[in-house]
């Protein structure tokens, strides 16, 4: 456990401050003249400012140094920088720690607190500050007055107090300025179940439920938003965070990634949502935006090592390892978006004389809820192409695109995910190849089948030949019974497909299986004159049958 923190000054440093400021004043005060690279990037940048203003979103973080790089002021930096916000900062404890906890803290007095707040607010246009370690009541009152001399468009707390390896960050005695005069002037608290614990007198955290009565009692504080974290809800298998409005709770879920490299992620929660504010997020978007870029970093890093202690740091700029297809920043797979799943089939529309795009539009038009591209004789080349092209019209109406099993082509044109079969690559080699953005469908014929898909993380199974088909040889037909066995052992929603046409797609529908969130279609839907009626035909069918 680390000593409790002192304010104090490195000896080697000038004995009083004034030495220091007759040292910079004694400095020649006018700057020299810039190199003439330099000044060639400035007359390209005048001339370009001209032309097209470009706004830089910038956080101030307020919070202490990590020596180890991992979390606090480090770990912020690189969060806003990852996200593409510019970060400044005021230091207002150095810490000495490593992997494997805090040895020692260094808290900046009071006075030069005061005094960066004022540098940085009085002359720069910060859009948001967010705060991390605040190590004592007068620290925090600082803040506060600053922020009522220079109000900023919005303020993230991040009630540090205790860092996870257990060293105590924040004198107890804070607990109570920023319960009743921080947290007023915030747009979001984020604490961690420990963190919401203490603030609310030591009342135990353990269940999603407990975390929901701890955001709506520190709601009660002031702040305009509640995040508690869970994080650190260890034997859960998802992390789950709870966010709260005032009005809606909503649970925001993530898989839990198997990693030691966790140091930093409530540092690097809180600057992401800051960084988004900052672009002009709302708050939930903000929320979920950090919430998905923290477990991509887990996922990124989860097998790096660095230092000898139980928690390591993990990557903030991992994006800059992998390409640029390989990174998921788009919200979640909802399992509602299986409701009517539109599979291509190249034979079908060099029939009708379509291409795959005119093909995705018209069944995107017709009210298709997400789309595959199941291209089993194409040229590579050709089918990136029209998979590109596919990606345009579905990016632009909201619906997910996946590409059956070419995950070649699916990391080329930064498809939302891939479906496989059986005999395909693994969901879990898929899983490594795409990342924890994407989302992966299994076709499965067995509970056998379906419990593999949910340990190698695909986010929903297809299931059937529900009827006899004709786009599949040998594909045996399970029927309602096959169905109903596979969907109520499977873990993950669940998609019929096989022979599924306007006739019998409502009987599908009304066997009632609560995991069994919609129907693929291919031939009803590619094998017919007019794509945009069969679509429309089928939306309407489903939507009745799932109004009854
Ligand atoms: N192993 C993990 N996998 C995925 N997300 C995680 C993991 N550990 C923490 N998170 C997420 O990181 C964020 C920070 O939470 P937490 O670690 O609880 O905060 P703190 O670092 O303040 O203790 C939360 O969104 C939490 O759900
Ligand atoms: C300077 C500083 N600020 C914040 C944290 C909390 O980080 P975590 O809870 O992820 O260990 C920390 N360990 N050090
Ligand atoms: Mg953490």
């Amino acid at each position: 456990m680390a000593a409790a923190p002192q304010q104090s000054v490195h000896p080697s440093l000038p004995s009083s401050t004034s030495t220091l400021r007759l040292l910079i004043s004694s400095s020649p005060r006018r700057p020299p003249p810039p190199p003439p690279r330099a000044r060639r990037y400035n007359r390209l940048a005048a001339s370009a400012s001209a032309a097209r203003e470009m706004p830089w979103p910038h956080v101030l973080t307020v919070a202490g140094s990590d020596s180890g790089g991992g979390a606090g002021i480090q770990a912020d930096i690189k969060a806003c920088a990852a996200l593409g916000a510019y970060c400044s900062s005021v230091v207002t404890a150095v810490t000495a720690q490593n992997t494997a906890g805090v040895q020692g803290i260094h808290v900046v007095p009071e006075e030069f607190i005061r005094e960066q707040l004022n540098s940085v607010l009085s002359d720069m246009s910060v859009d948001v500050v967010k705060t991390g370690m605040l190590p004592s009541i007068g620290v925090v009152r600082v803040l506060c007055e600053s922020l009522k001399k220079f109000p900023v468009k919005a303020l993230v707390v991040d009630p540090v107090m205790v860092s996870t390896s257990g060293d105590i960050l924040s004198e107890s005695s804070t607990l109570s300025v920023y319960r009743d005069e921080l947290f007023a002037m915030a747009d979001i608290v984020t604490p961690n179940v420990k963190e919401a614990s203490r603030l609310l007198g030591g009342v135990s955290l353990r269940t999603v439920s407990d975390m929901r009565n701890a955001a709506e009692s520190i709601y009660k504080f002031g702040p305009k938003h509640v995040l508690v974290k869970g994080g650190d809800m260890l034997e859960s298998s998802d992390a789950t965070d709870v966010f709260f409005d005032g009005k809606e709770f909503i649970e925001l879920h993530a898989h839990r990634i198997k990693t030691h490299n966790t140091h930093g992620t409530g540092c690097t929660l809180a600057s992401c949502i800051a960084s988004e504010l900052a672009k002009g997020a709302t708050m939930l978007h903000a929320v979920q935006v950090a919430k998905n870029f923290v477990e991509s970093a887990l996922h990124h890093s989860k097998d790096l090592v660095i230092g000898n202690g139980p928690q390591g740091p993990f990557d903030h700029l991992f994006k800059l390892k992998c390409p640029p297809y390989n990174v998921g920043s788009q919200p979640s797979f909802k399992p509602d978006q299986l409701f009517l799943y539109a599979v291509t089939d190249s034979g079908m529309n060099k029939k009708w004389g379509r291409s795959i795009k005119e093909a995705v539009q018209a069944a995107i038009e017709g009210g298709a809820t997400i789309v595959q591209l199941r291209e089993k004789d194409s040229e590579t080349r050709e089918f990136l192409e029209a998979a590109k092209a596919c990606m345009e019209i579905c990016k632009s109406s909201g619906v997910p695109l996946l590409i059956n099993d070419r995950v070649d082509i699916a990391l080329a044109c930064n498809a939302d995910g891939v479906h496989v079969g059986q005999s395909d690559m693994s969901a879990h080699e898929v899983r490594e190849l795409l990342g924890p953005g994407k989302i992966i469908g299994v076709s499965c014929k067995t509970p056998a089948q379906a419990q593999q898909a949910w340990n190698d993380g695909a986010d929903y199974i297809g299931c059937g030949g529900v009827f006899p088909t004709s786009t599949k040889a040998n594909n045996p037909t399970l029927g309602f019974d096959g169905l109903k066995t596979v969907c109520l052992a499977s873990k993950l929603p669940v998609v019929a497909i096989g022979g599924i046409n306007a006739s019998n797609a409502g009987s599908v529908m009304e066997l009632g299986l609560p995991n069994l969130k919609g129907v693929a279609v291919v031939s009803a839907l590619f094998d017919r004159p007019s794509v945009v009626a069969e679509t429309r035909n089928m939306k309407s069918i489903l939507t009745n049958t799932s109004r009854t």
